[in-house]
Parts: structure tokens; C-alpha cells; sequence
């Protein structure tokens, strides 16, 4: 069986992200650059105030020293002259400082009385002007390809006088969800039937990864029903197939995806929960095959999809970080399958994490997935831990999925 680390490289190895589309910038939160932003200008574009009051010439100002008045600069409408010994222009935050001036004296400190402004505190030269291109030259790179436009950034590129932003196309990924048993949620359901809540979970988890999620109908544990509703999978960027991955005389997804030409590159791996992870290839649509068991789909939807969907959406950094706690109780010796527990995370007196593993792990209890807070990280073949002892957690309470 695979290695979760080696799973995860052959599931990115050749995965290409999607082509660029521009998109109006006051729509681009949460998209994905597709190439470097540059500046289109200089900010501030001039040498400008940062403060209301008066343009001045340092040299000149000395405590009761009186300076003509001769002119204004309110913020877009330059004075046009020059600020000649002696003299001050009336100026505001965000004006462009005139030419002669080289300091501004803020109104607190001076006096002014029919023309004539008298210097109470002297300004040093310099002060209270902000340099033109202080915060970003024209050609500047503003915002570098790959990363998920902020409100920050989009505060900045328009600044840089960007109306709209080339952005990777969302990548789509289609949801098949297997068994005969699937109910739609809300539906009758018949005996031994159970509500289909991972296709409506998986919906979620590609919508936070930037995708946009297609969900098929759900397929019966048929070859033939497997492959009609995988049919026309070439328009999509990535299939999830959810439920029939193990062993059983109905999981017959791999044989299904087969009739329309899935080529398997893996299946199985060394994880708990997710051992049947499958990864395949239809022509050039990448195929996940994820455990039915909820809990296992989710978390092996985290390992592996998401890190999929986030780099055909054109994230440089796909995998989702991983964080330090201590754990809250002993855990046994591990055995040859990396494993995920679900845990509470509380805080020490000293402000560090504490991920408490559940004392129930069954993937398939999905309440126990909501309530969980972190993922602890068991290596294959760990040994016994003790409470306190650090552990590798991936935080899923500062997560929205
Ligand atoms: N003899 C073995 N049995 C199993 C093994 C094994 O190695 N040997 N592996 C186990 C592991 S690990 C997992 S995980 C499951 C995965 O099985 P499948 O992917 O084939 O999933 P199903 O059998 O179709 O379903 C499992 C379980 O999940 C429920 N399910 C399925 N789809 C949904 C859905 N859309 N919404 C809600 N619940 C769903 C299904 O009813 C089953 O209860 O195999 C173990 N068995
Ligand atoms: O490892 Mo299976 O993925 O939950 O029970």
C-alpha cells in the first residue's frame, strides 16, 4: 500500500490548472491570480501631505517666523505655482505638495491671520510628506501569480488602477456518489437506505477549495449505471467518485469507470480512515476514487482533494498547513496505516494547543466529524504516546469546510 506522502505526489504529479479568465476586480475575492499584477502607476503618483496645513520651505520656518500666503492645493486640484522664499501654500491630507516646498507645517502649529501664517513649531525638512511611488512603483508586482486575491489585495491592485484581473478559471469537479442504498437527503427512505450526505459534504469541501462542484445523480451498484452517469466526464476538470472503492462484491466503481476508459493508477493506501482510495484517469480528467464511509471521504477529501482542486485552481501552495499541539491523552501503539483522529483542541496555560483524539473513531459518524476541531496525525508505526507528548495536527476549526 501507498504512503499517504507518495499518494499525494502522484495524485499532483501531472494535474495542470485551469486557463486564465478576467473577471471584474470587485468580484476577484478568493480567486486565484493567473499571472503576476503589476502597477500601473506610481503610488502616491506625486510627492503628497499627509496632513492638513501649510507648504512650506524648512529653511524658512523658525519659531515666529511669518509667511505669505499665496495660494491653495485641496486634494485634486494641484496649486500650479511655485512656493518661493517666505511663502506657504494652504495644503490638505492627500494633496500634492507644490513645487519649492519641501516640508509641511500641520496647522496645529502655526497661526493664520489674513494672509499670514506664523510658525509656532518649526517642521523638519521632510516632514509630513509622502515620497511619490513610496508605497509601489508603476511595473511593480502587486500581486504574484498563484496567490488568492484578499480583500487586501484587491485594495491594492486597484490602487494600481486594475478594473479587472486575469484569475484562474474555477476548476469544475463532478461528484458521483455510489450504492444502491443512497437516498437524495430530505427523500423517503427505503429499508436498509441511508440519507447521501457525501455528495452534498464533497459539494461543500470543492466550493471552499475554489471549484465549482457538479453533483451527478447517485449511481446503483451496477457497472453499467456507473458508467451512464460518468458519461460526458471529459467537460469536467476532475471526478470524485464517493462509496463503492473497497473490496466488496458491489463496489464496483473501478470496473464501472473502466467501461468508459478508466486507466487506474493506484488504489489503496496506507490510511486510516481512506484505506481505498483509488486514483485514476479517464482520457485527461483526473479520478479520485474516495472511500463511502463518510468520516473517510471527508478526510481523505482534505488529503487529497483538496490539495488536487487548489492546484487546478492554480494555488501554488496546495496542501493544507499542518500545526503543532500536545496531545490531551495517551494513544496506543499506531499500526501500519497513517491515521487521522478526530479531536478537540483546548488551550494550555501557557497558550499552546491541546488536540484531545475522540475515544470513538468510526468513519462512519459523522457528528463526531462536525464537532471535531483538528486532525491528529499518527505516523505508521508510532508508538505509544503519552498526554503532553507534541503531535502533528491539521487545524479544521479555522477551516470553513
Ligand atoms: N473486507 C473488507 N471490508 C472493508 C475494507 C477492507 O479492507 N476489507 N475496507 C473498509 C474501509 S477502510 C472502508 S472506508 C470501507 C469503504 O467502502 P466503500 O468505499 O466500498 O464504500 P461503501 O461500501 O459503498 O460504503 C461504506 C459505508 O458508507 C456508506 N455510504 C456510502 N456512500 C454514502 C453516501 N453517499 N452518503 C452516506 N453514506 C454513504 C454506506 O452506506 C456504507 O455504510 O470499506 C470497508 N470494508
Ligand atoms: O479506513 Mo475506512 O476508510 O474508514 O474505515
Amino acid at each position: 500500500m501507498l504512503s499517504v506522502a507518495e499518494a499525494q505526489a502522484r495524485i499532483l504529479a501531472d494535474l495542470v490548472p485551469t486557463g486564465p479568465e478576467l473577471v471584474p476586480l470587485a468580484d476577484s475575492w478568493g480567486r486565484i491570480a493567473a499571472t503576476d499584477i503589476f502597477a500601473r502607476l506610481d503610488n502616491p503618483p506625486a510627492d503628497v501631505s499627509s496632513m492638513d496645513g501649510y507648504a512650506v520651505r524648512a529653511a524658512d520656518c523658525m519659531p515666529d517666523s511669518i509667511l505669505s500666503l499665496v495660494g491653495e492645493s485641496p486634494a485634486g486640484h494641484p496649486f500650479s505655482g511655485q512656493v518661493g522664499p517666505g511663502e506657504t501654500v494652504r495644503i490638505y491630507t492627500g494633496s500634492l505638495v507644490p513645487d519649492g516646498a519641501d516640508a509641511i507645517l500641520i496647522q496645529e502649529n502655526a497661526h493664520e491671520d489674513q494672509k499670514a501664517v506664523t510658525v509656532t513649531v518649526p517642521p523638519a525638512s521632510g516632514q509630513y510628506i509622502r515620497r511619490r511611488g513610496q508605497d509601489f512603483a508603476q511595473g511593480q508586482i502587486v500581486v504574484p501569480a498563484g496567490r488568492a486575491l484578499t480583500a487586501r489585495d484587491i485594495g491594492l491592485a486597484a490602487a494600481a488602477n486594475h478594473a479587472w484581473v486575469p484569475v484562474h478559471r474555477r476548476p469544475v469537479v463532478a461528484i458521483l456518489s455510489t450504492g444502491d442504498e443512497i437516498a437524495l437527503p430530505g427523500e423517503p427512505i427505503a429499508p436498509g437506505g441511508i440519507a447521501n450526505s457525501n455528495t452534498p459534504m464533497l459539494a461543500a469541501l470543492v466550493r471552499a477549495c475554489g471549484g465549482i462542484p457538479v453533483m451527478l445523480p447517485s449511481a446503483r451498484d451496477t457497472t453499467s449505471d456507473i458508467a451512464r452517469l460518468a458519461q460526458g466526464i471529459e467537460t469536467a476538470d476532475l471526478l470524485l467518485t464517493a462509496g463503492g472503492a473497497s473490496v466488496g462484491r458491489y463496489d464496483l466503481v473501478q470496473q464501472g469507470l473502466e467501461q468508459i476508459g478508466l486507466s487506474v493508477d493506484f488504489w489503496k493506501i496506507a490510511m486510516r480512515p481512506g484505506k481505498p482510495l483509488m486514483h485514476g484517469r479517464i482520457g485527461r480528467v483526473p479520478v479520485l476514487g474516495l472511500p463511502g464511509n463518510p468520516v473517510a471521504a471527508l478526510v481523505c477529501g482534505l488529503v487529497f482533494a483538496l490539495p488536487a482542486i487548489r492546484t487546478l485552481a492554480g494555488h501554488t501552495t496546495p496542501h493544507l498547513p499542518e500545526d503543532l499541539a500536545s496531545l490531551g491523552g495517551d494513544l496506543p501503539e499506531n499500526d501500519r496505516r497513517a491515521d487521522y483522529l478526530r479531536a478537540t483542541l483546548s488551550r494550555a496555560p501557557d497558550g499552546g494547543l491541546i488536540a484531545t483524539a475522540f475515544s470513538r473513531q468510526d468513519s462512519a459518524m459523522l457528528h463526531i466529524l462536525a464537532r471535531s476541531e483538528a486532525l491528529i496525525m499518527r505516523p505508521p508505526h508510532a508508538s505509544p504516546a503519552r498526554a503532553g507528548e507534541p503531535c502533528r495536527i491539521i487545524r479544521l476549526d479555522t477551516l470553513s469546510i
